[in-house]
């Protein structure tokens, strides 16, 4: 479980984190979502203790990690799986972490064998591929068998055989009980992996829900209706509070009523029924709906280069959301 309450980061007149409060609990997946710059990576270093909190605190299980008395047993975590000896081989990097970690050289091999790097063990790790440092960083993660596990941006440059072992492996690892924290700008794979959700822009809370409950709010969620007497059945469903859009087939798109009220009311009214299916809007544009008004950087500032990364960034959101 990690407890963070009024958890505030500010780096000069940068406020990176504020004020954000929340649980991550055990058994599921808890994706972790925000645009660039949103603050992810300073909660997260906060989480293990590599920044101090400018005011309020984080927890893991009920304890600040520099009082943890055997942190690598408690929370394991894979930050930037590049920081690594390229000179060392996989086997003498993780026995070296072990050693410094107090964790029998047994559970090396446990771990080696976990994410499939048997075989390479003894290669240096300078001659990996990204997928391979993925996988040694999360050996290195595991390596305490800690109940709670933070991923940032775990499948970033992995191809699909890659994203698909990470995110089984961290579905496993929910179920099994712990506490497993994913940062992700992969909106797609977040919908596929987690089953909870935070989301905070500019450094504060936006939503902490259910996933299904996340993409369910979005204004972009609504039901498409198909019936032979569109016309009447438009005006009726404004009537019972509905907003209606007629597209230009003929069919409606209707938010702020579900299907089985649609459906009510046309079989009150005696209106034909052809089509009645309720469309979930999909993460990525859940996701830019709720932060669009967050992002930190906006079209008519003077955008430095800086910025302009942060402009494309979610401006390739939007667009995968509206595929
Ligand atoms: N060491 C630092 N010194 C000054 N400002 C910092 C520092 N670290 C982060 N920031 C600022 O804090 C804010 C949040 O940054 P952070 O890296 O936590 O965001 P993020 O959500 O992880 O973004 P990204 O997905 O781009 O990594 C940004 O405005 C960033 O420039």
């Amino acid at each position: 479980m990690i407890t963070a309450r009024d958890l505030t980061k500010r780096y000069g007149d940068t406020t990176a984190v504020n004020g954000l409060s929340f649980d991550i609990k055990p058994g599921v997946v808890t994706g972790f979502l925000g645009p660039n710059g949103a603050g992810k990576s300073t909660t997260m270093r906060m989480i293990l203790g590599l920044d101090a909190p400018s005011g309020g605190s984080v927890t893991v299980n009920g304890k600040a990690y520099r009082d943890l008395p055997a942190p690598m047993r408690e929370v394991g975590a894979l930050l930037d799986a590049k920081a690594v000896h390229g000179a060392r081989t996989a086997y003498r990097h993780l026995q070296w972490v072990a050693q410094a970690g107090g964790i029998p050289r047994k559970r090396v091999d446990e771990v080696l064998d976990t994410v499939g790097l048997t075989d390479v063990a003894g290669k240096k790790v300078g001659n990996f591929s990204l997928g391979m440092y993925q996988r040694l960083g999360i050996a290195t993660a595991l390596l305490g068998d800690p109940p709670t596990l933070l991923f940032d941006e775990p499948v970033n440059g992995l191809d699909p055989e890659g994203i698909y072992w990470i995110r089984t492996l961290m579905q496993d690892l929910a179920a099994g009980g712990r506490t497993v924290f994913v940062s992700s700008h992969l909106m797609n794979e977040m919908e596929e992996t987690a089953a909870h959700v935070i989301v905070i822009g500019r450094g504060e809370l936006i939503a902490d829900m259910p996933i299904a409950d996340f993409t369910q709010r979005s204004a972009r969620s609504h039901v498409h209706v198909v019936s032979p007497q569109a016309a009447e059945l438009a005006e009726a469903l404004e009537r019972a509070g509905g907003k209606v859009t007629k597209l230009d087939d003929g069919s409606l798109n209707v938010v702020g009523l579900d299907a089985p009220e649609i459906g009510d009311l046309a079989l009150e009214r005696r209106l034909g029924l052809h089509e009645l299916t309720p469309v979930r809007a999909s993460l990525e544009a859940a996701f830019m709906d709720l932060t669009k008004d967050s992002v930190q950087y906006r079209s008519h500032n003077a955008a430095a280069p800086e910025e302009h990364k942060v402009l494309e960034t979610v401006r390739a959101l939007a667009a995968e959301g509206t595929e």
